[in-house]
């Protein structure tokens, strides 16, 4: 049985989501009729749903037997008759009614999203049903936009489609990476390991790159929202077609060289401030990769990056990170024959 929008609103928290997250939790909740006398949850026994009431009575009965009787003109009807994890109360149907009931860890992840959403993830245009075409926006992003026409064909002959269900974990932090994904339709969170969402993703966002470029493990956690299907890409083709491609190399020579009406430069240690400690290119700036994402909106189009090349591996994500974003980057070859200066 489908539910209505305006029922859904009429509960806590629910009430505080806008209109595209309820249409998100009008998807999973589940109307459910349940006959006079039924328990329906039990005291002190953990229940994966938060259940509301819609119709009917249900009594509340609490360690002392104290029973508190909830109907739908009661205030308390608002909040899920289980409030507590595991419950304090025990509650049975006094006659024929109907629940609603929502996955506890759904609520928990719409939740977090919304509320997220609010600090610095956009997630304007997110929905259920976005039928964005997934491949113009994956060309019109700044990296596949500088793609050569050649390499963009054989990208598309060497993805593979694969279909996903909602709640699937597509990466998982801290493993290796294997492939490089684009997500061809459905929604998807990129979670840090510490729960917190940090991005929203749409069709033809791509992810899974920084543990590729940079031969690591996976940062983050990527789970998808709604069904959907990605396209993938295994970890050689990515470095033939997307990596290698991308990634542009200066000499001290050649930054010394620059004609006097080239941009301006300005040279980027993505290392962190203890490894600058003893040296470090003299005018650099220093951007610890793990800050470089949320630092990127300070950063000014009109300046090119020159990454040095001190710190391994981290200077390649660096690079990549910087030409996703849309920025004029290079690698500085031999930045330690640098440290006296350029
Ligand atoms: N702050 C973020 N915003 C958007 N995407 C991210 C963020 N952090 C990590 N990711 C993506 O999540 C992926 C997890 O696997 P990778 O480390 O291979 O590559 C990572 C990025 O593609």
């Amino acid at each position: 049985m489908a539910i209505s929008l305006d029922v859904l609103a009429s509960f806590a928290p629910f009430n505080t989501l806008n209109h595209e997250y309820l249409i998100q939790v009008a998807e999973k909740a589940a109307l459910r009729d349940v006959p006079k006398g039924t328990i329906i949850f039990k005291r002190g026994r953990p229940f994966p749903e938060k259940v509301y009431l819609v119709s009917g009575t249900v009594d509340l009965i609490d360690s002392a037997f104290q029973v508190n009787t909830i109907n739908p003109a009661s205030e308390s009807r608002r909040s899920p008759l289980n409030i507590t994890q595991p419950t304090q109360v025990s509650a049975v149907a006094k006659s024929d009614v109907t629940l609603l009931a929502v996955d506890s860890d759904f609520l928990d992840l719409v939740l977090a999203w919304s509320e997220s959403s609010d600090e610095e993830v956009d997630i304007s245009g997110v929905s259920l049903h976005d039928d964005n075409d997934w491949m113009s926006s994956l060309l019109q992003s700044p990296l596949f936009s500088r793609l050569p026409p050649a390499n963009i064909r054989q990208l598309f002959i060497r993805f593979s489609g694969q279909k996903v269900q909602a709640d699937e974990v597509v990466i998982k932090q801290g493993e290796r990476g294997d492939y490089f994904y684009v997500l061809e339709s459905g929604s998807a969170t990129v979670i840090d390991p510490a729960g917190k969402i940090l991005a929203a993703l749409r069709p033809g966002n791509y992810f899974g790159e920084e543990a590729l470029v940079g031969e690591t493990t996976r940062n983050a956690t990527v789970k998808m929202l709604t069904p959907g299907k990605v396209m993938r890409l295994n970890k050689e083709d990515f470095r033939e077609l997307l990596q290698e491609p991308v990634l542009r190399y200066l000499t001290a020579e050649e930054l010394r060289n620059r004609p006097a009406d080239a941009p301006p430069y300005q040279i980027v240690d993505v290392r962190l401030p203890l490894e600058r400690r003893l040296q470090a290119v003299p005018g650099s700036r220093n951007i610890p990769l793990n800050q470089l994402r949320n630092n990127v909106k300070n950063l000014d189009f009109n300046t090119v990056y020159v990454v040095t090349d001190d710190s391994g591996r981290r200077c390649d994500v660096a690079t990549h990170l910087l030409s996703q974003a849309g920025f004029d980057c290079y690698i500085l070859r031999d930045a330690e024959s640098c440290y006296a200066g350029i």
